[in-house]
């Protein structure tokens, strides 16, 4: 019997970076959601274990063992499956593209297998793989091991907008000018959508201007997004992925089809904030 699991969009609301292990590792605080687009991961039992990848998005995402998805499935066990990855998310994009497939593979293959989910949550195949397998909203901190729940967010939509430029991680926290900066302030509870997107207005990504450093055409998705109507707009994780977030779905499917005839080249696509797993 086949399981399938969706691998949505993680979003980084706010991320401050407040302090560096010995180990090189960022000490961080992050507000994090998923939205209703992604990848599809579609296991099947079978003898040996196969990879194909498939979707709008495949080109250029590998096929062999270095894809997170045979990461994940050899870090839950020595198994057999015939795995499908329809790729619709850009990759080193800033969204958790690889990292949301390993913790949807985790998921899928702990079904399939009767297996339980590894000890470290996949954390040992990507800071960002604990928090793909809640694939819920919550707050992220130490490296990205340790999620706490938040109050309940307003319903919100959001537009994701991606330059086609891809911006690697390890050289945006290299650019960091500073690894101390100030905390984020809690989350506030019973917040309407604009009154939720004023709160985030004073918060930070601070991977922001060493990424903008590195792709200046993040300035002008940003640009983009706010011209497009939206509550705020800000990069995710390392970008160069930004969003926008917005109080209806209409809002959000004008803004998107707005943004995609400003710019065809770039990646836009919209979908609710919710909870995945
Ligand atoms: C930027 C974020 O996406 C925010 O959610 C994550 O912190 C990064 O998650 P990820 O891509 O799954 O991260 P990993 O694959 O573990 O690490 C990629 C690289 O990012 C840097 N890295 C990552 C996480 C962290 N807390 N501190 C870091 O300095 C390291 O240079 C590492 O070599
Ligand atoms: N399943 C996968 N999908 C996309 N990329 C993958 C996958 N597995 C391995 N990779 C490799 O990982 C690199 C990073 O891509 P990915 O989409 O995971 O990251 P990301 O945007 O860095 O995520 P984030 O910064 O939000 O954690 C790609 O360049 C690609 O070579």
């Amino acid at each position: 019997m086949e399981n399938r699991a969706f691998a949505p969009a993680k979003v980084n609301l706010t991320l401050h970076v407040t302090g560096q292990r010995a180990d090189g590792y960022h000490l961080l605080e992050s507000l994090v959601v998923f939205v209703g687009v992604g990848d599809r991961i579609t296991v099947a039992p079978s003898q040996a274990l196969g990879l194909t990848v498939t979707g709008p998005r495949a080109a250029g995402v590998p096929t062999g063992p270095e894809n997170l998805v045979l990461r994940a499935a050899a870090l839950l066990g020595s198994g057999g499956a015939e795995i499908t990855l329809e790729k619709h998310l850009p990759a080193a994009a800033g969204i958790g593209g690889g990292s949301s497939d390993a913790a949807a593979t985790l998921r899928a293959l702990s079904a399939l297998w009767g297996v339980d989910l590894p000890a470290d949550r996949g954390l040992s195949l990507g800071a960002d793989v604990p928090v793909c397998l809640r694939a819920a909203p919550c707050l992220m901190s130490g490296v990205g091991e340790v999620l706490s729940n938040v109050p309940a967010l307003p319903a919100m939509w959001m537009v994701l907008v991606n330059p086609g430029v891809e911006v690697p991680t390890p050289a945006v926290f290299r650019g960091l000018s500073r690894k101390d900066n100030p905390p984020m302030s809690a989350v506030p509870a019973g917040k309407d959508a604009q009154g939720f997107a004023d709160w985030l207005a004073t918060q930070r990504n601070d991977l922001e201007p060493p990424a903008r450093a590195i792709a200046p055409v993040i300035d002008d998705v940003l640009e983009a997004i706010s011209a497009s109507g939206g509550l705020i707009a800000r990069m995710s994780g390392s970008g160069a992925t930004c969003f926008g977030l917005f109080a209806d779905a209409g809002s959000a499917a004008a803004a998107a089809h707005q943004i995609k005839e400003k710019a065809p080249a770039w990646w836009v696509d919209h979908g609710a904030l919710g909870s995945f797993a």
